[in-house]
């Protein structure tokens, strides 16, 4: 027997088996566009993540075909909105959380009376699909009229899969939508954004069977027809199950495009500043406070592509000193999220001079970064407790970067013995919806192992600490 996980990423869709001991037998990740057809905007084509889909699953089980897929789960990338008819078919391309023309939409929600923002719960951000929705039905009249479903990516890939139509709360939480003390669809906040309450699906929990692999579909992916196919969760939620974690206390950091901190706890407690997301955990017992860096991969894959280097240049110029001789990367290329001090940094190389070279705009990418997570860092309520952090994410397993990583936070890195993490959690959940194990908590007897991957060192750390204070200066200003 053997589990098949789908997640549906930012920049590439991953696909993972695994037995039912926890073990993964085969990986594949096939990558796709995110387009900036206009400044500001970010947007996928739903039909570009269904082929990668095809072909990422057609090659993970080509690699075991021993292997008898019993069940299949998802998770995604969160908050973005795919507006598609009866039947699934996308109306326009997908709109994703890095999009930021929904800002104007974001004064419908200021002016909404205290005690409706409480139960939001979350700061507001315009990447997210209830103001985008906002944005649709004022610009795009057309087709949000004539759509029938408003879908997070991953349940848009469930319903191409199966036909059938749902959510979970992991992702419903993380809308702008969803009501975090009720806990469920914010019904009232939604009718006075004018927003048609029907194009929202309804919510199942993550373990459970969300619908089976219609006939069309089996045939595309070669697996059987009526494959049981779990609701899923969203990445950052489905990462924390992948990698054991199931307990308020310990900081976990995803990188991927964008970069997340999380940390469970047993309550909806809101962040009283207002710069921490709170949602709803995959394991239907915890909600999880979030700080999320937009500017993460993303700034770094573009400064690659500009400068048309690869990956292995990237790291590589992780050897230069502390400060880039002198060069500054401001990495906000879309805006931050509610922990940044000033929303409306822009993206730059500051302090250029004539001896700078290639290695030094990489490696003050690369510091830039990671100066956006510690910024991130250190608005979680319980940051300065952590003496140590989690580490997961396809953009976290190069050492030189995790080294710089552990010098810049100052703290020390556990990386969690897993290829993928919000993959693995996604597969779980499959495991969970078909019995396999009665709940999320029954998956920690085979969770991963942490190990110490990186420590940080005194003289970087203080050199990294005098870069930082001019960062944060340049940032302020
Ligand atoms: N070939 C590569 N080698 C090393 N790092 C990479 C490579 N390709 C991408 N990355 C890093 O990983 C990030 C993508 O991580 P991943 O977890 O796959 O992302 P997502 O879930 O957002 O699709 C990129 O933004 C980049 O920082
Ligand atoms: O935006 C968030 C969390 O707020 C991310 O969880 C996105 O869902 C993107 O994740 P990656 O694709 O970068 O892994």
């Amino acid at each position: 027997m053997a589990l098949l996980g789908i997640d549906l990423g930012t920049s590439s869709v991953k696909v993972i088996v695994q037995d039912t001991q926890g073990r993964t037998l085969s990986v594949s990740k096939v990558g796709y566009t995110v387009m900036a057809p206009q400044p500001g905007w970010s947007e996928s084509d739903p039909n570009e993540w269904w082929s990668a889909t095809v072909s990422a699953v057609q090659t993970a089980i080509a690699q075991v075909p021993q292997a008898e897929i019993t069940a299949i789960g998802l998770s995604g990338q969160m908050h973005g909105v795919v507006l598609t008819d009866e039947k699934g078919l996308p109306q326009r391309p997908a709109m994703l959380w890095a999009d930021t023309r929904a800002q104007a939409e974001l004064e419908r929600y200021r002016k909404f009376p205290a005690s409706l923002r409480e139960r939001l719960a979350n700061p507001l951000v315009p990447g997210m699909a209830g103001p985008m929705l906002c944005w649709l039905a004022e610009h795009e009249v057309f087709s949000y009229q004539k759509a029938r479903w408003a879908l997070q990516p991953k349940d848009w890939l469930r319903l191409r899969l199966t036909g059938e139509v749902a959510t979970d709360p992991s992702d419903a939480s993380a809308t702008l939508l969803y009501d975090l003390q009720a806990d469920g669809w914010a019904d009232d906040i939604i009718a006075l954004l004018g927003l048609k309450r029907h194009l929202l699906p309804p919510i199942l929990p993550s373990g459970t069977i969300a619908g089976r692999l219609s006939a069309q579909t089996a045939e595309a992916l070669s697996l059987p027809v009526g494959l049981p196919v779990a609701t899923g969760a969203a990445d950052t939620a489905a990462a924390a199950l992948g990698t054991g974690l199931f307990t308020p206390g310990p900081i976990q950091l995803t990188l991927g495009t964008g970069a997340q901190l999380i940390q469970l706890s047993l309550k909806p407690i809101a962040d009283l500043t207002g710069r921490t997301h709170l949602y709803r955990a995959a394991d239907g017992v915890h909600w999880y406070t979030m700080a999320a860096v937009q500017n993460a991969g993303l700034a770094l894959d573009w400064v690659r592509q500009m400068l048309n280097v690869t990956w292995d240049d990237v790291y590589a110029s992780a050897a230069v000193s502390p400060g880039a001789d002198g060069l500054l990367f401001l990495p906000y290329l879309t805006r931050e999220r509610a922990h940044h001090p000033s929303l409306s940094s822009k993206g730059a190389f500051l302090g250029m001079r004539i001896d700078h070279r290639r290695e030094h705009l990489l490696h003050a990418a690369l510091e830039g970064v990671a100066f956006g997570i510690r910024v991130a860092f250190e608005a979680l309520p319980e940051a300065d407790k952590a003496t140590a952090l989690r580490l997961a994410g396809g953009g976290s397993e190069h050492p030189a970067w995790r080294q710089m990583l552990a010098d810049i936070l100052n703290r020390e890195l556990l990386t969690v013995d897993t290829p993928a993490a919000s993959v693995r959690g996604a597969a779980l959940l499959s495991g969970i919806a078909s019995g396999i194990w009665a709940d999320a908590l029954e998956t920690t007897s085979i969770a991963p192992h942490t190990s110490l991957i990186a420590a940080p060192e005194k003289g970087r750390v203080a050199a990294y600490n005098r870069v930082y204070t001019r960062y944060l200066e340049s940032i302020n200003k």
